[in-house]
């Protein structure tokens, strides 16, 4: 019996060195004023997954994710110690530009925030910003972002409409594309399905499974059974504390913490 509990550590291990490694999270503490909201979070996210981040209100889901794209920091009360390590480079130090950052890391939220413009402006915003003027190239751009987002098929004959009429599900997976069109290497989702009906929830689902392949996702969600279906990972958050941390599998089927389990049963939050 021990053996085949060894081999298996061993399978595992494997499984781990072979991932690359995109954030890691060195001790990481941070406050809004005297409140402390995040308390020595220590895990790793790794290539090619959809890590979830789960927990009740207020536990510092939102705070975390925002924090990974240093937006947290736009707030004046903020204080921060520790290390979010982005591909082998602290992003706290001074050194490290914040456009750098945001070239790499993109960011869907939980109300889809189109621009008021026409759908191509959304998805050619980014690019210009970046410089690209050339039509021939943006246009390859915006296509390409919106066979992406699973959107091109029902908005390539209005391209030129404003962004604003098209239903919630279809302005989310707008603004996947949006995301999609700086060419990221992470993609950061804050409860990106919460404010959608069960249909275009699924079609999210299914594009961040098929995202995946090339990026690397971290999704919040309140939504368990999201987390259960879509994410390889999952960390959970409690008063600011990361509880666990396990493959979403293991979590789910035996959690180790107790106060895991009363959660993802349903037991509180
Ligand atoms: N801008 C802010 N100023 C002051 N305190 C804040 C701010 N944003 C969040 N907090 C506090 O930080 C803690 C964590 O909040 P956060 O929004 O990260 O939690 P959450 O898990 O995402 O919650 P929810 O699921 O309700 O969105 C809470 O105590 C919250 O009141």
């Amino acid at each position: 019996m021990t053996v085949v509990i060894e081999k298996k550590t061993q399978a595992v291990e494997n499984i781990e060195r072979n991932k690359k490694v995109v954030y890691e999270s060195k001790d990481l503490n941070l406050w809004y004023g005297e409140d402390h909201a995040l308390k020595n979070i220590n895990f790793s996210i790794y290539e090619n997954e959809v890590t979830a981040i789960i927990g009740p209100s207020g536990c510092g889901k939102s705070t975390f994710i925002k924090t990974l794209n240093r937006m947290v920091e736009l707030i004046p009360i903020v204080r921060i110690s520790g290390e979010i390590v982005y591909r082998g480079r602290n992003i706290f130090d001074k050194a490290y530009k914040e456009e750098q950052l945001r070239t790499q890391v993109g960011m869907v939220f939980q109300k889809p925030n189109p621009f008021p413009k026409s759908i191509y402006d959304n998805i050619a915003y980014g690019p210009r910003i970046h410089g690209i003027r050339n039509k021939k190239i943006l246009d390859e751009i915006v296509e390409n972002s919106l066979r992406g987002a699973a959107i091109w098929d029902e908005v390539k004959d209005r391209l030129h409409e404003n962004a604003y009429g098209l239903s919630g599900g279809q302005q989310q997976r707008i603004c996947i594309a949006r995301a999609l069109a700086i060419e990221p290497d992470v993609i950061l989702m804050d409860e990106p399905t919460s404010a959608l009906d069960p249909i275009s929830t699924l079609k999210i689902e299914e594009l961040i499974q098929e995202l995946k392949k090339n990026f690397s996702i971290i999704i919040v969600t309140h939504n368990m059974q999201q987390a259960a279906r879509i994410s390889d990972r999952t960390a959970f958050f409690l008063n600011g504390e990361v509880i666990e941390y396990a493959d979403t599998d293991k979590m789910f089927s035996t959690p180790s913490d107790k106060r895991t389990e009363d959660y993802i049963t349903g037991r509180f939050g």
